[in-house]
């Protein structure tokens, strides 16, 4: 196995400035415990869902993460056929290195991540490809009006993929160049919901972290928000997103699923977010961990090893199915 290049693995670990909020997220999920229930009888627990209509194995999908065929040569395609052997929802990054129809083609489940372009005629292109590639939802990122600040990047002159590689999906119709990615700061709730007249699908914004901002995607019809600070890649400094998920839980009310990612490791992770309010959790390095070190077979295996963990802290907290994972189930300690 050729092993990750220094460089493109500092891509994937890091985060902006500091590294504050991609520390934060592990650390807030450390400052939690679980209280458990005993002598529930519960039998082997069923960790299956509903998510926007669609019955899964398992509470955890696969977060939006660019350049796959960086950490391994089969990239988006060996990451999807992982995720169709498993049952688990692919998000697939717009800055994916392989063209959707050729993730698509593994028949796993897709959702597909846009950074609406300035270019609105590009952007419902883009959106008209996914939709006809056979994704399932669209999961709009709003967290990155610009670029965040990647310092290991920057020390490491890491500014563009190798020769070879391109993101295959920023393909312009008309002229058949690849485009770059524009981080657009004049994007606002309009746009988003003018989304709905290009496409039918269930249209998530990711990168919440305010209550107040779950409230208006409720407000604005959205179908989901996913409670993430991308990382910590974006805004250095941001809550760690196990601590914003209560309130915007709060907020939301039930009326449409409220998703995390963020920091997610482990079973008791998983188990703590769906506590807090999280009909699903998203998991982004460990797939890219997974990818590098074993191709679909690691990504297969991360996948696995986490739905078995879930599984077995079921058991151990006494759930029988995710509606038995209350919020009294968690509690908060001391650093
Ligand atoms: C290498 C890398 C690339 C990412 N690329 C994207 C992207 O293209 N679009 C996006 O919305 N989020 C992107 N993210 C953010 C993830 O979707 C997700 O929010 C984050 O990785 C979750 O945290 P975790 O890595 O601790 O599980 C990326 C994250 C990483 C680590
Ligand atoms: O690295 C990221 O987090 C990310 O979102 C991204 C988006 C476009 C191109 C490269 C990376």
């Amino acid at each position: 196995m050729a092993g990750l290049d220094p460089v493109h693995r500092d891509f994937f670990a890091g985060g902006a400035g500091e590294e504050r909020t991609v520390r934060a997220n592990a650390a807030a999920f450390d400052r939690l415990r679980l209280l458990p229930r005993v002598l529930r009888a519960t039998g082997t627990p069923d960790p299956g869902l509903t998510l926007l209509g669609a019955a899964l194995p398992g509470p955890v999908l696969i977060a939006p993460t660019a350049f796959h065929r960086l950490a391994h040569p089969d990239g988006e395609v060996a990451t999807a056929r992982a995720a169709r052997d498993t049952g688990t929802v692919l998000t697939v990054s717009m800055a994916a290195t392989t063209p959707i129809e050729r993730i698509a083609d593994t028949g796993a489940r897709l959702w597909f991540q846009l950074y609406p372009q300035p270019d609105r005629d590009f952007t419902a292109h883009l959106v008209e490809r996914a939709e006809a590639a056979g994704v399932t939802a669209l999961v709009v990122t709003v967290d990155s009006p610009v670029f965040g600040r990647r310092e290991r990047d920057l020390r490491n002159g890491f500014l563009d993929l190798p020769a070879g590689l391109v993101c295959e999906n920023l393909r312009d119709p008309a002229t058949g160049r690849i485009r770059d990615i524009v981080m657009d700061p004049s994007l606002g709730w309009d746009d988003v919901v003018r989304l709905r007249t290009t496409t039918r699908l269930p249209i998530l914004v990711k990168g919440v972290l305010h209550p107040a901002d779950a409230a208006e995607a409720v407000a604005r019809g959205l179908d989901g928000v996913i409670v993430s600070n991308h990382g910590g890649r974006q805004l250095d400094g941001a809550v760690a997103t196990i601590d914003a998920l209560p309130a915007v839980a709060a907020a939301v009310r039930g009326r449409i699923p409220v998703l995390l990612d963020g920091g997610v490791r482990r079973g008791a992770d998983v188990v703590t977010a769906l506590a807090r309010g999280a009909s699903a959790v998203l998991i982004g390095r460990p797939v890219l961990w997974g990818l590098a070190a074993g191709g679909r077979d690691g990504v297969a295996g991360v996948l696995t090893e986490l739905h078995e963990d879930v599984v077995r802290v079921m058991a151990l907290c006494g759930a029988a199915t995710l509606a038995d994972l209350p919020p009294d189930l968690v509690r908060e300690v001391r650093p």
